[in-house]
Parts: structure tokens; C-alpha cells; sequence
């Protein structure tokens, strides 16, 4: 079967800094996969280039097999993208904004119709779906970027921290959604620093460290017979042994000398 997602050597510097410093990333058709790091490993840049946001400076990346550089047109036509710090067009509702990118992604009108309203419902939306996007809670926002990138019913669906800011009955909304989606065979990518959400969500694993891919592969192989967390520790260097030295003031009472 094709790789949902397989890159190549793939490169991005910014300056002297290395972001991304040859990641051959790989994701089986029908996975729920979670691509994980400490701050700065380079995981939104490794996405913003496989979704075509971001040129790499080296490498490759294709979709579906399709390249995501030389076949542009294809590879967005498959993919669904929930991108870190989304933008949305703040002074359209909820249901214009479905409306908009559906009729954006040459879906029929009676179609986009349709499928907002049961995305609407399914994201507990409904209600709010008048109201302007501006007017949107953070988790609010969560949800209806994610109807919009799930409205064309991509093959594969990249989410760059899909459950942050999310209150747990939406995280629960969302994980529903997202299971259902891959239980059909699609494809779900997320980047995320919460091990147990990527433990209980995630058949498929990518443990990326300071540009590098450092472990990859099916969760349960991965994590052996620890918890992921564990693993993830061991292979950042998680040890924080003398990190604290240096805080013998913090916590100390006014005129008491540390
Ligand atoms: N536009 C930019 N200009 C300069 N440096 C950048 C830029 N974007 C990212 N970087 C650097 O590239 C490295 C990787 O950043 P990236 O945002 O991909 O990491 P991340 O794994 O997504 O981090 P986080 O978990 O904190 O979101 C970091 O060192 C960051 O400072």
C-alpha cells in the first residue's frame, strides 16, 4: 500500500539555525499518527513543508505519493490542514466559513450545504453557527477549523496541535470525529507534547528531537514495554538532575538570604 506521507532527507534552515535537519518521515496509509518533540524539534516546520506552506530548502516530501512540490494541485486536493495559530476570516460566521471553503474546494452548493450542517452539529456547533468567527472561544475556533478541513473529506488530515486550549467534552467531540475518520481508512497526523493523548489516540508514532527523526514506527514497537512518555524522556534527554541549581531563591520569604 502507499504511504499516506513519505519524505525524504528533508531540510529547512532559518539563519545558521537548522530546523529541520533531514527528516525521512513516514506514515502508512490509515493511521492515526502522532508526530511528538520537545519545543523547537522542528515538528510545525516538517508540516508547514509537507502541506506545501513551506518550501524546503532540501529533500522531499510526497502525499499519497503524489510530490507535494511538483504536484501542488493534487496533493491539496488530498489533504486537510488544521495548521498552529489558524487564521480564519474572523467577520464570517461559523456556517459562512464552511460555506466558503466548501464552495472554495468546488464542492456542489447542495453538498457544502449538507455537510456544514452535520459537521455544525457533530462539533456541537449549531448553535453558534450565526455568530462571527471573531466571537469564537479558543476551542470554538479548534473545532470549526477542523470542520473546515474535514469538509472536502480529505485522505489525509494534518493537525498541528489539534487539542491545545481544548476543554475535555470538545477534546472528547474531536476525538470521536477523528477516530471515525480513520476507522474508514484515512489518514490523521497530529503533532502534540501530550503523551498520554498520543498513547490512547495513536497507532503510529514519530519522535522527532532537534531536527531529527529519533524513533518511528508502530506505537506499540516504539514504546516497548514502557509508557511513551518514558521513551520520550530517554531519547530528548529528559534528565533534569542540576536544571533546578541555579533557583535557591525562588520560593524563599522576604529578608531571608539564599
Ligand atoms: N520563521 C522562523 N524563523 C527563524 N527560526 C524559526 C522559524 N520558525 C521556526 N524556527 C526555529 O526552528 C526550530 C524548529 O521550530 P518548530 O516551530 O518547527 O518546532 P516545534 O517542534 O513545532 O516546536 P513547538 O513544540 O514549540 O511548537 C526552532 O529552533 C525555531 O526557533
Amino acid at each position: 500500500m502507499t504511504d499516506a506521507v513519505r519524505t525524504q532527507g528533508l531540510f529547512k534552515r532559518y539563519g545558521a539555525q537548522i530546523a529541520v535537519a533531514g527528516v525521512d518521515l513516514v506514515v502508512p496509509a490509515g493511521s492515526f499518527a502522532g508526530l511528538v518533540g520537545p519545543n523547537g524539534a522542528g515538528k510545525t516546520t516538517t508540516l508547514s513543508m509537507i502541506t506545501g506552506l513551506l518550501r524546503p530548502d532540501g529533500g522531499s516530501a510526497e502525499v499519497d505519493g503524489f510530490h507535494v512540490w511538483r504536484d501542488p494541485v493534487e496533493v491539496k486536493a488530498r489533504i486537510g490542514v488544521l495548521p498552529e495559530g489558524l487564521r480564519l476570516f474572523e467577520r464570517l460566521s461559523g456556517r459562512e466559513l464552511l460555506l466558503y471553503n466548501g464552495r472554495l474546494r468546488g464542492l456542489p452548493k447542495a453538498d457544502v450545504e449538507q455537510r456544514a450542517g452535520e459537521l455544525l452539529a457533530v462539533m456541537d456547533l449549531t448553535g453558534a453557527a450565526d455568530k462571527l468567527v471573531v466571537d469564537y472561544s479558543t476551542g470554538m475556533r479548534k473545532k470549526i477549523g477542523l470542520a473546515a478541513a474535514l469538509l472536502h473529506n480529505p485522505s489525509v488530515l494534518f493537525l498541528d496541535e489539534p487539542f491545545e486550549g481544548v476543554d475535555p467534552v470538545s477534546a472528547n467531540t474531536l476525538t470521536d470525529v477523528l477516530r471515525r475518520y480513520t476507522a474508514s481508512g484515512s489518514t490523521v497526523i497530529f503533532s502534540s507534547h501530550v503523551m498520554d493523548l498520543v498513547e490512547r489516540l495513536c497507532d503510529w508514532v514519530s519522535v522527532m528531537s532537534a531536527g531529527h527523526i529519533v524513533a518511528q514506527g508502530p506505537l506499540d514497537r516504539v514504546r516497548g514495554d514502557r509508557s511513551l512518555n518514558q521513551v520520550f524522556l530517554e531519547l530528548v534527554g529528559g534528565s533534569r538532575d542540576d536544571g533546578e541549581a541555579g533557583l535557591t531563591w525562588l520560593g524563599s520569604k522576604p529578608g531571608e538570604r539564599r
